[in-house]
């Protein structure tokens, strides 16, 4: 070891001691503020935003925003497990797009709830089995995730948060050699994300030669116990089932974004940048809509968001959710519900949580 190297490295054990007091000092507050909770809940949304924030306010380089914010998440998710032990559902199996939104939003100090289906992610919660779930709403490519619409609908739970993730598909297999594959498995949302890049690199392998699994971590699986087959699915899955990537980023959009919702059953304090969530209807007639919309537009209010969807009530009969910039406890906001709750024959609040 050249002298300049041990210099260096005895600076790096003066910086980790360090470090290691301060982090030691942290949990231990973090623990205190539990005590103070007294049984309420330890997980606080708007107050990790603001921390994430500020850091990034902060933040003089080298490292990237992007590091720092999982830096602290990691942080905050030890000190959070100093006051109370969480778990999250997500839409499983292990693997999935889900997971790793639930571990980007709560970092890796929690225990994770695989659950079969987004209907069992609301069921894991509103029976108390996990404090949290965590379910797809959007994709960029692909619209709105309706099953996950229709029970935030019916639920008493609300939206505690977003996580907006960046879908980045992967051609997974047990081998390299792509001659060899006679099939490909993944999940149906999956294979239209790619449709251009498998049509132009796998153009044998169209109609029977692509499977649909119910997730793309079951196609992982399926390709792992395969030596034909192959997968489309995410990193996460590709490592958990130990198979040989043979091409990265086949999305044909590399913006390919999906967007999920945290749910509980706590109402979020304002951050300072929220978003909330609404759910409304309007009797059929000409001019509804507009009549609907227009409080929002008279406060001031900006609407990120408008998804129309079946009402199941009758035919042609829809429900609208909305989500608008700002916390429903903004004076501009409460002025806009109060009016729009007159107005609408139905009005529901699913929640007002950080921007993600
Ligand atoms: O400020 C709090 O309420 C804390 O419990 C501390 C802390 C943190 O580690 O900074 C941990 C958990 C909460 O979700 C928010 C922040």
């Amino acid at each position: 070891m050249t002298g300049q190297l041990k210099q260096l490295r005895d600076k790096i054990d003066v910086i980790d001691s360090e470090l290691l007091r301060l982090m030691s000092a942290r949990a231990a507050l973090a623990r205190e503020i539990g005590q103070i909770k007294n049984g309420m809940a330890a997980y606080r949304p708007e107050r990790e935003a603001q921390v994430l924030a500020r850091l990034r306010e902060l933040n003089p380089g080298p490292l990237a925003n992007e590091h720092i914010v999982r830096l602290f998440t990691e942080i905050m998710s030890l000190c959070r497990s100093m006051e109370e032990p969480l778990t999250v559902a997500y839409l499983g199996p292990q693997g999935t797009f889900s997971e790793e939104a639930a571990l980007k939003r709560f970092g890796g100090v929690v225990t994770t709830l695989a659950c079969s289906s987004i209907d069992d992610v609301f069921r894991k919660v509103e029976s108390g089995k996990a404090g949290y779930g965590v379910v797809p709403v959007e994709n960029s490519t692909e619209g709105a995730v309706g099953r996950t619409l229709d029970l935030l609908l019916q639920t008493t739970l609300k939206v505690c948060g977003e996580v907006a993730l960046p879908i980045h598909q992967l051609l997974l297999a047990r081998h390299s050699d792509l001659t060899r594959i006679k099939k490909i498995y993944s999940h149906p949302q999956s294979f239209s994300q790619c449709h251009e890049w498998l049509n132009a690199n796998l153009p044998h392998l169209k109609g029977a030669a692509r499977i649909n699994a119910a997730s793309n971590a079951d196609a992982a699986r399926l390709a792992a116990e395969d030596e034909d087959a192959a997968a489309v699915a995410g990193k996460k899955a590709g490592e958990v089932f130990r198979l040989t990537v043979c091409a990265e980023n086949i999305e044909d959009d590399p913006n390919n974004t999906t967007r999920f919702l945290v749910i509980g059953l706590q109402e979020v304090a304002p951050s300072g940048k929220d978003k909330t969530s609404l759910v409304m209807s309007v009797k059929n007639r000409p001019g509804a809509i507009h009549e609907l919309l227009a409080p929002l537009a008279d406060h001031g209010v900006s609407m990120s968001r408008l998804e129309s969807r079946p009402s199941r009530a009758g035919l042609w009969e829809y429900v609208f959710f909305v989500d608008i910039e700002g916390h429903q406890q903004d004076t501009k906001i409460a002025k806009a519900l109060q009016e729009l709750r007159e107005k609408a024959a139905f009005l529901k609040v699913l929640g007002s949580y950080p921007a993600g």
